[in-house]
C-alpha cells in the first residue's frame, strides 16, 4: 500500500447543470433529446497529494470551489471525473454539516456518531463530553433548524473532534464562533495535530491559515493556481487580492466574468487530450496511456446522468406500469384487454361473449 498520502486527489472536475427548476431537472432526466442546459465547472482538473499527519489549508476568493472540493473529499458530493483515493475515516466541520434540522442537538449527536460507526455504548460514554465542548446549554433539546450558525458551528465541530477521525476537514467552521470558542476549536486541532492526525483546512482567515497550516493550496476558480509552504502560497494570494483591491469596479466585474465564462467553456474531452498527451510524453513507449487516463477518470465515478439504453428502459418501464394500473382499475383480465385494447378508455363498458356492449352503471 503507497502510505506517501492520506488524501489524493488526482483530476478531479466537478460539472454543475444549471437547471432553472426541479422540473427543469426532472424533464432532462427522461429527455431523450439533448438539452441545452448551461454547464458550470466547479472544478476543472485539481490534482493534489496531502501527506499523513499534514495540515493542508485551502484558500482562495469566494466561489473558486473549496467547499466543493472539501465535500468531494468527505464524500458528501461526487466528483465528475477523476481519482479520489482517501485513506481513513473522514469527518467534516463544515456550518451545520450533516446535522438534521428537524432532530435536536441531541438526536444529532447521535445519529452522526452512529453514521460514523460507534456504538451506543461509545456514544453513551462521549456524550458528555460533546456536549460540554459544545456548550450550547437548553438548545440541545432543541430542533437544530432553530439554532444560530454560531451554534450549529459549536455542535458540528464537538461531534466532529470527539467520534476520533483520521481525518479532519474543517470548512470555514471557525469563521462564525465567538473568541472563546475560536480558541478552545484551535487547542482542539493543535491536539489533533500532535497526534499525528491529517486535516484539510479551509478558511478566508489568512491568520488561522498561518497558524494552522503546514502547506497550503491555493484553488483559484475553479484550478489550482499553487501548492506548497504556508508561507509562501499566503504571500502569493496576498498579493493577488492586493492587486484585485486595486482595480476598479468595473475592472473587477469584468476579471470575474471573464474567469466564469471560462468555468461554463471548459471542456471535458479536451482535458483529458492533454492530460494524456502529457502522459504519453512521460511514458513514450506506453501503448496503454490512452486507456489509463480514461479509467482515472471515469473509473471510479458514478454517472450523474442517464445513459440512453436506461432512458429507454425507464420509459419502456414506465408505460408498462401505466398500463398494468390501467388494466388493474379497469377491472379486466390481462388478454381481455389485450384483444380489445380500446376497453382501456372505455372502462365504463362490460364486454359480453357475443361482443355487445352495454353502459354499466
Ligand atoms: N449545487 C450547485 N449548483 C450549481 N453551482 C454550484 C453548486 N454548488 C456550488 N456551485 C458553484 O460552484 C462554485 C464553487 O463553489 P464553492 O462553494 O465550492 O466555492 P468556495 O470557494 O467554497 O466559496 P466560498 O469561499 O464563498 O465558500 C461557485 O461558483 C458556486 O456557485
Amino acid at each position: 500500500m503507497d502510505n506517501s498520502y492520506k488524501i489524493k486527489v488526482q483530476n478531479v472536475t466537478k460539472e454543475y447543470d444549471l437547471y432553472k427548476s426541479q422540473a427543469e431537472k426532472l424533464r432532462a432526466f427522461f429527455s431523450l433529446r439533448n438539452s441545452k442546459v448551461p454547464h458550470f465547472w466547479s472544478l476543472m482538473g485539481i490534482s493534489l497529494e496531502v501527506k499523513p499527519g499534514e495540515t493542508l489549508g485551502l484558500i482562495g476568493v469566494n466561489g473558486s470551489g473549496k467547499s466543493t472540493l472539501s465535500n468531494i473529499i468527505s464524500g458528501i458530493i461526487p466528483q465528475t471525473t477523476g481519482v479520489v483515493d482517501v485513506k481513513g475515516d473522514t469527518s467534516i466541520i463544515a456550518i451545520g454539516a450533516g446535522l438534521r434540522g428537524n432532530l435536536t442537538g441531541l438526536e444529532n449527536i447521535r445519529l452522526k456518531a452512529l453514521m460514523q460507526g460507534l456504538t451506543n455504548t461509545e456514544i453513551d460514554g462521549l456524550m458528555d463530553d460533546i456536549v460540554s465542548f459544545a456548550d450550547i446549554g437548553d438548545f440541545l433539546y432543541q430542533p437544530v433548524k432553530s439554532y444560530s450558525s454560531g451554534m450549529k458551528s459549536r455542535l458540528g465541530f464537538s461531534i466532529a473532534v470527539h467520534v476520533n477521525p483520521d481525518i479532519l476537514i474543517i470548512d470555514e467552521a471557525l469563521s462564525v464562533g465567538d473568541d472563546t470558542f475560536y480558541q478552545k476549536c484551535v487547542d482542539k486541532i493543535s491536539e489533533f495535530k500532535d497526534e499525528g492526525k491529517t486535516i484539510v483546512f479551509v478558511s478566508h482567515s489568512l491568520k488561522q491559515v498561518e497558524i494552522l497550516c503546514d502547506r497550503v493550496a491555493w484553488i483559484h476558480y475553479g484550478t489550482l493556481k499553487e501548492i506548497g509552504l504556508t508561507n509562501d502560497v499566503v504571500k502569493h494570494y496576498r498579493e493577488f487580492t492586493k492587486w484585485f483591491k486595486t482595480q476598479t469596479k468595473k475592472e473587477k466585474k469584468h476579471f470575474q466574468r471573464q474567469m466564469k465564462t471560462n468555468q461554463k467553456s471548459f471542456d471535458i474531452d479536451a482535458y483529458q487530450e492533454q492530460v494524456t498527451a502529457e502522459r504519453q510524453a512521460a511514458a513514450p513507449n506506453d501503448d496503454n496511456v490512452a486507456a489509463a487516463v480514461k479509467k482515472d477518470f471515469y473509473g471510479s465515478v458514478i454517472s450523474e446522468k442517464m445513459s440512453w439504453s436506461n432512458r429507454i428502459l425507464t420509459l419502456a418501464v414506465g408505460v408498462v406500469f401505466v398500463l398494468a394500473c390501467l388494466v388493474n382499475v379497469s377491472g379486466r383480465s390481462v388478454s381481455d384487454v389485450m384483444q380489445h385494447p380500446s376497453n382501456l378508455i372505455h372502462p365504463e363498458t362490460v364486454l359480453h361473449d357475443n361482443n355487445a356492449t352495454t353502459n354499466v352503471k
